[in-house]
């Protein structure tokens, strides 16, 4: 895979300048939602590359993460004179960048693109990597490609607008890296107050969460082992994000993770020894600050069918990725249906529903 380029941007103008004059086009597309339209594109309107710039706006949340909106921007990269050597800046979070970034390497067979994450999730994780891809068939991420984006510009000046949500949103991927990192890394992590937050901390967090994103992405890009490491949480997230979209229960990628964190962390203490009082510790964090997503029992066979469309899986069986300690990774553990039930009691247990 080719080398992703992530800039930390002190100066957002002469980054995306720099970073358009190195992809020759002939005509360039710029990718927003609703909101991000509204409160992000007035950043970089007024700089002299966006000036003849072709529009094409989605609307926001997961929701639009789906194949209509896909064939609503390859429809209009085609009407409105996209040719192979165009080239797509994504503005937005993980959803723009996402399908964004599918709908270019799809397009014609691929064009280049830029991405300009807009929110904390996207800028420590959904922005850089290289997945792209879309929601199908009520699964999340079903359909994708690996393709890096040409740039990846992040400035944290678009967190200004974020809501609360989405900063804890955001964090909750940061937590994830810090569990798949260092002691210190997630000592911090779990002791920051988000009630209060630091930004300028934030910032220097920001910097270290993509770089341990980044290193395992340069060792694996195409998830063949210890890329499986970012998925940490994603199996019962994914599953529990699924079960959210079809009773349209309104949730969150991160704090799906953040829940399905403590699911995968009871399982790393059951299988790996991973230590208790880093379990409690890190389930009291996403307690405190994400609550409980509840479901009684009548919902496990459901959460267990949408872990078995876990795209870590293979011959039918549900593939997780533990931990034996911070930074211990344990990728290709599987677990039976009687484990997983178990884990979601666990789940229902502590969080208290
Ligand atoms: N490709 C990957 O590696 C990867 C990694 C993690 C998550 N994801 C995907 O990313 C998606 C979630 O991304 P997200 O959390 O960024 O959500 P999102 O893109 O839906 O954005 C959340 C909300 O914030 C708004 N918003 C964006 N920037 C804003 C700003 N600066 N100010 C005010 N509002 C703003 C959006 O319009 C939206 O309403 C999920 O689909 C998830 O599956 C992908
Ligand atoms: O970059 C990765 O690799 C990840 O797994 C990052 C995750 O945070 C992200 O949600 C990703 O989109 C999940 O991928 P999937 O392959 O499980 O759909
Ligand atoms: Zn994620």
């Amino acid at each position: 895979m080719q080398k992703q380029k992530i800039i930390i941007s002190q100066n957002l103008r002469e980054s995306l300048e720099q970073a358009i004059i190195q992809q020759p086009h002939d005509k360039l597309f710029v990718l927003t939602d609703e909101t991000t339209y509204k409160k992000c594109w007035p950043v970089i309107s007024g700089f002299p590359s966006m000036q003849q710039s072709e529009h094409i706006v989605i609307g926001a949340t997961d929701e639009h993460k789906s194949i209509e909106t896909l064939i609503s921007v390859w429809t209009e990269l085609s009407q409105k004179g996209g040719t192979r050597h165009s080239l797509l800046v994504n503005l937005g979070g993980g959803m723009v960048t996402d399908l964004g970034g599918f709908a270019a390497s799809t397009f014609k067979r691929g064009i280049p693109y830029i991405n300009i994450p807009t929110t904390l999730l996207a800028m420590v994780d959904a922005a850089v990597g290289g997945k792209t891809g879309i929601n199908f068939n009520g699964l999340k991420n079903e359909i994708g490609a690996f393709t890096p984006a040409a740039s990846v510009l992040l400035d944290t000046e678009f967190l200004r607008t974020l809501d609360y949500k989405n900063i804890c949103s955001g964090y909750a991927e940061m937590l994830k890296h810090g569990l798949i990192s260092t002691e210190k890394h997630w000592a911090e992590l779990v002791s920051f107050d988000l009630d209060d937050i630091d930004y300028l901390r934030l910032q220097e967090m920001v910097a270290q969460s993509v770089a341990i994103k980044e290193n395992i992405v340069a060792q694996d890009p195409y998830e063949q082992g210890i890329r499986k490491a970012l998925n940490l949480g994603h199996t019962a997230g994914h599953a529990l994000e699924s079960l959210a979209l079809a009773e349209e229960r309104t949730v969150l990628h991160g704090y799906a993770v953040a829940w399905g964190l403590v699911c995968e962390l009871y399982l790393s203490c059951l299988r790996e020894d991973f230590p208790k009082d880093k379990l409690r510790q890190t389930t009291d964090f996403i307690k405190r600050y994400y609550g409980v997503f509840p479901f009684d029992c009548k919902a496990y066979e459901t959460l267990y069918q949408f872990m078995t469309h876990d795209k870590k899986n293979t011959s039918g069986e549900v593939n997780f990725t533990l931990l034996g300690g911070i930074g211990d990774i344990r990728i290709n553990r599987t677990a039976g249906k009687d484990e997983i039930f178990n884990m979601l009691d666990f789940y229902r247990e502590t969080m208290g529903c």
